[in-house]
């Protein structure tokens, strides 16, 4: 890879707490100049650990980090002022306005924008003059996403910017984040919502268990995954009067009552045949519905693949297609508990927000580990 091209950089990144757990194993990926790059992964997946690395809050048990060519954790003066951090929950002083901290941030960036400026981007404008501990949590969210832009950020980490956020203060905060792009910001961003990436990101990768299950495009992840063709089979028929699936790329069937929903990695082969039968047979195929797969869905496959295996559930045959792939399979991830975590959160110590500066007075009480842990540096 061109190192010039690529303004974030993770090689075989590794990161191990106090106790020996290893919450990243092993994690690559670049970012290029002007790119938006999205961590997607369930609950404890490692995004946030990876993040950090990449942040500079920490440095890595094993592999490589860089961020503009340089050691966010080594070489952290020529870094943090050439970036904008948003951790997963900040802390501010609750006493101080919302004007007030923006003011004191500033004073610890080089080159801030105005206060008015900065509150303006993120919607506070309106707020400048209330206290931290009475706004609501979406806009101390938007106050953590002020102070991440104050010094006009060349690359800006987002530590799930929307959680928390209206679906208005969501879309606002999209059409921000977009702008920011447009102008060549390079954007890392780590998100629960499936929605957020689909809408923002260039490049993706999904983490689980501190490893990258999958990566690509929106449309290249999403490729992988089967698409779907569901109709009602007319009264008398059924699935094994239709051709052979196998041959038309479908890789599972699922049967509820007479809806029949095929899998099929070659959905224009599968509707072509589907219909000519219908056709040929004279029937009419009621509810008839065709789709590609959405990211959602590749979300929810990879992490059922990882958890259970391909091809359980109710009532869903395995039709001998291509690209089953079981836990052993190449993504072999193991071990995922369900899915109900996907959008939760889990308890734990808020992490600080931490100015752009490094010799700010704040950064001293505001570690990147509000709960005191150490890690192991190999
Ligand atoms: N300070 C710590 N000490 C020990 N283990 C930790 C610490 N912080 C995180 N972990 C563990 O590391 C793993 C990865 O956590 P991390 O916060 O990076 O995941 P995440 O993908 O960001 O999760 P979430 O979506 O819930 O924010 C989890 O198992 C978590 O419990």
């Amino acid at each position: 890879m061109d190192s010039e091209e690529y303004v974030i950089r993770a090689d075989e990144v590794r990161r191990v707490y106090q106790g020996g757990f290893e919450a990243v194993r092993g994690v690559s990926f670049a970012v290029r100049r002007g790119e938006l790059f999205a961590l997607l992964g369930t609950n404890g997946a490692g995004k946030t650990s990876t993040v950090e690395l990449l942040e500079g809050l920490a440095e890595p048990a094993g592999g490589r980090v860089r961020v503009l060519g340089h050691d966010p954790f080594g070489e952290r003066s020529r870094v943090r002022p050439r970036t904008g951090v948003m951790l997963q929950e900040g802390g501010f002083p609750s006493g101080l306005t919302t004007a007030e901290t923006v003011r004191m941030w500033a004073g610890c960036t080089s080159g801030p924008r105005p206060v008015d400026e900065a509150l303006e981007m993120v919607g506070l404008a309106d707020r400048a003059g209330v206290r931290i501990k009475q706004l609501s949590g979406g806009e101390r969210r938007r106050l953590d996403l002020a102070l991440a832009l104050l010094g006009r950020p060349e690359v800006l980490f987002l530590d799930e910017p929307t959680t928390g956020l209206d679906a208005e203060g969501r879309r606002d905060t999209w059409e921000l984040v977009r702008r920011l792009r447009a102008e060549g910001t390079t954007v890392l961003l780590t998100t629960h919502y499936l929605e957020e990436a689909e809408e923002l990101a260039d490049r993706l990768a999904v983490l689980h268990e501190g490893r990258i299950a999958a990566s690509g495009t929106v449309a290249e992840v999403v490729a992988e995954q089967p698409s779907q063709m569901s109709f009602q089979l007319p009264e008398g028929y059924h699935p094994g009067d239709l051709p052979p699936l196998a041959p038309l790329g479908v890789t599972r069937h699922e049967v509820e009552g007479r809806l029949l929903r095929l899998h099929t990695r070659e959905l224009q082969r599968t509707a072509t045949a589907v219909l000519g039968w219908a056709e040929r047979t004279g029937v009419e195929l009621r509810g008839l519905n065709v789709r590609a797969a959405s990211l959602e869905e590749a979300f929810l496959r990879i992490a059922r693949e990882a958890g259970e295996g391909a091809g359980s559930g109710r009532d869903e045959r395995d039709t001998g297609g291509r690209g089953g792939k079981g836990p052993g399979g190449p993504r072999g991830l193991g071990g995922l508990r369900g899915l109900g975590g996907l959008r939760g959160r889990k308890a734990r110590a808020p992490r600080a927000s931490v100015p752009q500066q490094q010799s700010s007075p704040h950064q001293q009480v505001r570690g990147p580990r509000a709960d005191g842990a150490k890690e192991h540096s190999a």
